[in-house]
């Protein structure tokens, strides 16, 4: 049992999500409109905790209309429990979990537990699966995925992505150290690849947003 999870991101067309420099303004107003919407839609928003510490993000609605009540809960995917205490995560305009492993020092989550709800899953990791059946017995149906690079891949990998949704831009940055949509370890075989199905495209602003559904794997 797990949500339903959205991942969903903005591109250059050359695939990479921020520069080498971690800058990420990406895609358009009309964009930001339609991944606020979604946020909107959504039970709770998760990132990587990498994207914390680059981009400290808000996680809230604010690119449209919308009451403070209706904030997803925002979650960080933090093996070692590095979230800053200052972090924009962890202001009063939603609910937050930190999703911590064993290795956390305990006197982090001590004080993170002051502003947080704190879940701990797997030693070194954080344990995706167990973390999402939990966030499944907490009443989060739909979660949307918002990176980083390396928590896409390994999500996706797990077994744990129902849809990808990206913005490509017509921009290109290049750079081989710039994160791409999917990082991590990588697939070796193309044989084994993470199968999609294209279900919807359409472009907005100067956007091309295409809607894919991950295939379940044969194995
Ligand atoms: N354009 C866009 O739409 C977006 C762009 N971005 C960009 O992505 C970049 C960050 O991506 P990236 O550096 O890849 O980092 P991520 O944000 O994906 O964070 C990765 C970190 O999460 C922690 N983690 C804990 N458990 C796991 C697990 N089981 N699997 C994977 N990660 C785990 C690890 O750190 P630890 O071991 O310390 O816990 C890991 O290094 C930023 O530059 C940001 O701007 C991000 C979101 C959207
Ligand atoms: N989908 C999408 N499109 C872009 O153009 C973006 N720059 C991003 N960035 C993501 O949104 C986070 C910022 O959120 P707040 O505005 O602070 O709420 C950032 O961390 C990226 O995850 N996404």
């Amino acid at each position: 049992m797990k949500p339903y999870v959205i991942l969903n991101a903005a591109m250059t067309l050359d695939g990479k999500i921020a520069t080498h420099t971690g800058s990420s303004e990406i895609s358009g107003k009309e964009d930001l409109k339609r991944v606020h919407r979604l946020r909107r839609e959504c039970d709770a928003i998760m990132v990587g905790i990498n994207t914390v510490l680059i981009d400290n993000p808000r996680l809230t609605i604010h690119k449209i209309k919308a009451d403070k009540s209706e904030n997803p809960t925002r979650i960080v995917v933090d093996s070692k429990a590095r979230t800053p205490l200052n972090s924009r995560i962890l202001n009063k305009e939603a609910p937050t979990i930190i999703a911590t492993s064993k290795s956390a020092p305990k006197e982090r989550i001590r004080k993170l537990s002051q502003k947080a709800k704190i879940i701990t899953t797997g030693n070194k990791k954080v344990n995706l699966k167990k973390l999402m059946a939990e966030l499944k017995k907490m009443g989060i149906k739909k979660l949307m995925l918002e990176g980083g690079s390396t928590l896409n891949f390994s999500m996706l990998k797990e077994g744990l992505v129902d849809e990808v949704r990206v913005a490509i831009a017509p921009m290109i940055v290049g750079g081989v150290k710039a994160k791409t949509l999917v990082g991590g370890q990588g697939i070796p075989y193309m044989k084994d690849a993470i199968k999609l199905q294209l279900k919807k495209y359409h472009t907005l602003g100067k956007d091309l947003i295409l809607e894919y559904k991950v295939l379940k794997s044969q194995k």
